[in-house]
């Protein structure tokens, strides 16, 4: 896949502070790649070099061949960005924010259509401060797309949305995607991460810990496992014999059932083992582990705390 963005050993020091150690990451053509991480991991430092907001002490970033240091004009025509909590003036309106937007670059988008693609149709003429959260963070991205960008940056996009809000600004970033721009976001949220992105990046003290899709990050390294409840009656030693099975690593008890780990064929190894004896479990269900298992292996934190 062609990279449009690629960020090789970026640093950034405030002070005493290092922001961001070592984070090196590609974007392809149409990804909408996440970058995930506790607060304070340098996220939000990371995209704002990507976006040239921010110069880097070291590393190199490019995007669609252009240093967004050496060369502003060209990376402020390619990329639009979504701050997090971007404020806009109280009293503009949504169509004249927009407009004033695109009278900043050569060949903006059409601001009509636009306000369609954001379904801000009935607010056009209502002011920054009387839009609900929603509508504010939509007109955000409106906002990151007027220029036309072949890449936006959005730096958590639906903090303090409520579950539809934060559904349809998954939609309309996928719409976003689908018509051919590149997505690099910046979320707390495992179930976006999970929804939206094609990647994930995991950043933790300024360093990448995780990188991948999301079927990639849960499944490294995983052992499968599985529940089982054996049925009342089932005969004796039937733990023992599931643990002397060449496919199962470990048998542990799990509230009145047992948790069993193994390789990719603990399975039907286990189903075979209790059918030779004629015994039918109880209830059986295979255990996944989700992007949140991930992100507290890799980060030592998890999520809920990262996001408070
Ligand atoms: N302009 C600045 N001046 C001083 N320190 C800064 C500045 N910007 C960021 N930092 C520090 O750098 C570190 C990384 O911050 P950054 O905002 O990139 O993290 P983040 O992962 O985006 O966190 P959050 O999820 O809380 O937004 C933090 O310790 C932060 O306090």
């Amino acid at each position: 896949m062609e990279p449009v963005i690629t960020v090789q050993h970026l640093r950034k020091t405030f002070g005493a502070t290092v922001a961001v150690q070592d984070v090196s990451l590609t974007v392809g053509r149409g990804e909408i790649v996440g970058v995930l991480g506790p607060n304070g991991a340098g996220k939000t430092t990371t995209v704002e070099i990507v976006a040239g907001l921010t110069p880097p002490d070291a590393g190199r970033v490019e995007i669609l061949g252009h240093d967004p240091q050496r060369d502003p004009a060209a990376v402020r025509q390619l990329v639009g960005i979504q701050l997090q909590e971007s404020r806009l003036p109280a009293r503009i309106r949504v169509e004249e924010a927009l407009r004033l937007y695109a009278s900043f670059y050569p060949d903006p988008a059409d601001v009509d259509e636009l306000i369609t693609l954001l379904g801000l149709e009935d607010k056009r003429r209502t002011a920054f401060d009387d839009l609900s959260g929603g509508q504010q963070q939509r007109l955000s991205i409106a906002l990151a797309l007027v220029g036309r960008p072949q890449v936006v940056v959005l730096d958590e996009l639906t903090t303090g949305l409520d579950p539809r809000g934060r559904r349809e600004t998954w939609a309309l970033v996928e719409r976003v995607r689908d018509s051919g721009v590149t997505v690099l976001l910046v979320t707390h949220f495992m179930d976006e991460a999970e929804h939206l992105c094609d990647r994930v990046v995991v950043i933790d003290s300024g360093r990448v810990v995780a990188e991948g899709t999301t079927a990639e990050l849960t499944a490294a390294d995983a052992e499968p496992s599985l529940r089982l409840r054996l049925p009342v009656g089932a005969p004796a030693g039937l733990e023992d014999l599931l643990r002397s099975l060449p496919e199962v690593s470990a048998v542990v008890g799990d509230d009145g059932a047992l948790r069993i780990r193994g390789d990719r064929r603990v399975l039907p190894a286990v189903v075979a083992a209790l059918d030779e004896r004629g015994v039918v479990p109880a209830e059986l269900s295979t255990l996944t582990r989700s992007l949140e298992d991930v992100f507290v292996d890799v980060t030592g934190s998890n999520l809920e705390e990262a996001a408070a």
